[in-house]
């Protein structure tokens, strides 16, 4: 049974860009309340989006049987769609993105991708299934005891409130023993699958091997879903169906959903370090935003492909020509892009570092450019105040130095002030993340992605390997 908080599908409609136009989904608007069908109309609208098309369908939900909101998902069989009739008994493979940030004492730092990997586990625990958890830690090269998975038993017994069971390997005999000696509702948390190189290869014996472990597979490991490796893409040769887990769902309703169909004005805020790194989420993003706010290191290379001066600020000589070419097509859209008006500079790469405020257009020589300005900060709020739906990635600036984190900690003291309106408030994973865990924002956004790589390769609109290889949603008439 689905729990109280989850979503339970009572109808789903496969929304690609040949039914959106069809006449059955239209037809079937007539059978929803009025409020939903123009949320219909959004949903299907955007399904011309190609990448929308294939990763999300729309889905109409209800919780504890009152209908609720349509809301975005993408069209890949979910776990939420699996039953206790489904699950009861069942090995179910649960392959997860716990790879946590351990201090030196082997402490977990942050657990944020343990509590989110947790709802996927409880919902098959409380249906009677046999959970194999499996996750990567780090890169190591071969089995490296500091990469092991055994600290983090003790936090997911705790969120769980079962013992999990730990395994020293993630194949062989003595991981089939303990798998065979699980019983429903347990859960065995199998070693590393990074210990062995074939994971990242991708080799189909290693897959079948893990396959061999379980009867079902569900992927949840979103900030891993853009590596096709063994326990992401390879089993799901292997274990029919290969559902999607509830995290991972959350993460395309939101970094695809919500972006191709946004609720306008729609800002995007991008910064980091070089624009080298941004290009693809830049140009992404300028299909379909109304304004774009730029800030981090990559500023400099636009300032200086304008005729700046950027004393010795970050520059990317060879991404001149490109930055001017961002600013044209953002003209030719009618996107309003913005760059910062003034900077706080520094002598120094260094906390310590000496600083002033100078307008972007009077960088001296020997100084550089560390954080957008107060003008700045002040101008992007106001633009912002006017929007529905946000989404940032990158810092505004050395973000790790408190004094140069002034103009990050506000953009994401404007997004949690937005969020507190009702503003759809997207935050895309690595360090704007770590920014807003910093400010203590994290809880009132609507969306703090829990991957890196994989949330920067949606949004630049790229098919991630780990979903693509998932059984589809069977679409269900209205
Ligand atoms: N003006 C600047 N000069 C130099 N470095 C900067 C500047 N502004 C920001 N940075 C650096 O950019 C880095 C973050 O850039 P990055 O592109 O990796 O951001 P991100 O996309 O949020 O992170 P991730 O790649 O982990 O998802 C930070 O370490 C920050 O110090
Ligand atoms: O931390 C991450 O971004 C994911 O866990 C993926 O790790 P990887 O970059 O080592 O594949």
């Amino acid at each position: 049974m689905a729990s109280a908080t989850t979503p339970t599908t009572f109808s789903l409609i496969k929304t690609t860009a040949a039914a959106s136009s069809a006449s059955s989904p239209r037809a079937s608007l007539l059978r929803l309340p009025a409020a939903r069908i123009e949320n219909f109309r959004r949903l299907a609208f955007s399904a011309a989006d190609p990448l929308f098309s294939r990763h999300v369908a729309l889905r109409v939900s209800s919780i504890k049987g009152k209908a609720t909101r349509s809301v975005v998902s993408m069209a890949k069989k979910s776990v939420g769609d699996l039953t206790a009739a489904d699950l009861k008994g069942k090995k179910v493979f649960v392959r997860a993105d716990l790879n946590v940030p351990l201090d030196d004492n082997q402490n977990i730092t942050d657990d944020t991708r343990i509590r989110a990997a947790i709802p996927t586990i409880k919902y098959l625990i409380e249906n009677g299934a046999k959970v194999i958890l499996s996750s990567h830690l780090g890169r190591p090269k071969g089995v490296t005891p500091k990469f092991s998975l055994a600290p983090l038993v003790p936090r997911l017994s705790e969120l769980l409130g079962i013992q999990v069971v730990k395994a020293d390997d993630c194949i062989g005999p003595e991981v089939e023993k303990l798998v065979n000696s699980l019983p429903d509702g347990g859960v065995l948390l199998i070693e590393n699958v990074r210990f062995y190189k074939e994971e990242e290869k991708n080799e189909p014996e290693f897959a079948k091997k893990l396959a061999s472990l379980a009867d079902l597979y569900v992927n949840d490991a979103f900030g891993t879903a853009h590596r096709a490796h063994a326990s992401t893409e390879g089993v799901t040769k292997f274990l029919k169906p290969s559902v999607a887990g509830f995290l991972l769902q959350k993460e395309l309703d939101y970094l695809v959903g919500a972006v191709s169909n946004p609720k306008r004005p729609f800002a995007a805020i991008v910064g980091g370090s070089k624009v080298s790194s941004k290009i693809g989420v830049i140009e992404s993003l300028l299909e379909k935003c109304d304004i774009l706010l730029l800030g981090g290191g990559m500023i400099f290379t636009f300032y200086k492909a304008q005729g700046l001066s950027v004393g010795s600020s970050l520059v990317e000589e060879d991404k001149l020509d490109l930055a001017t070419t961002l600013l044209a097509k953002a003209k030719a859209k009618g996107v309003n892009l913005m760059l910062p008006t003034d900077v706080v500079i520094a002598d120094k790469f260094a906390p310590d570092a000496n600083s002033k405020v100078v307008p972007a257009s009077a960088i001296p020589d020997g100084w550089m450019g560390l954080d957008i300005g107060p003008d700045s900060v002040k101008t992007f709020n106001d633009a912002l105040e006017t929007t529905k739906t946000v989404i940032w990635n990158g810092p505004m600036g050395v973000f790790e130095f408190d004094k140069f984190a002034v103009g990050t900690e506000a953009v994401a003291k404007k997004l949690a002030e937005l969020s507190g309106k009702g503003v759809t408030t997207i935050i895309g994973g690595g360090d704007s993340v770590a920014a807003v865990e910093k400010v203590g924002v994290a809880s009132v956004m609507s969306h703090i992605s829990t991957g890196g790589g994989a949330s920067l390769e949606l949004l630049e609109g790229k098919e991630l390997p780990g979903v693509i290889a998932l059984n589809e949603a069977t679409p269900v008439a209205v």
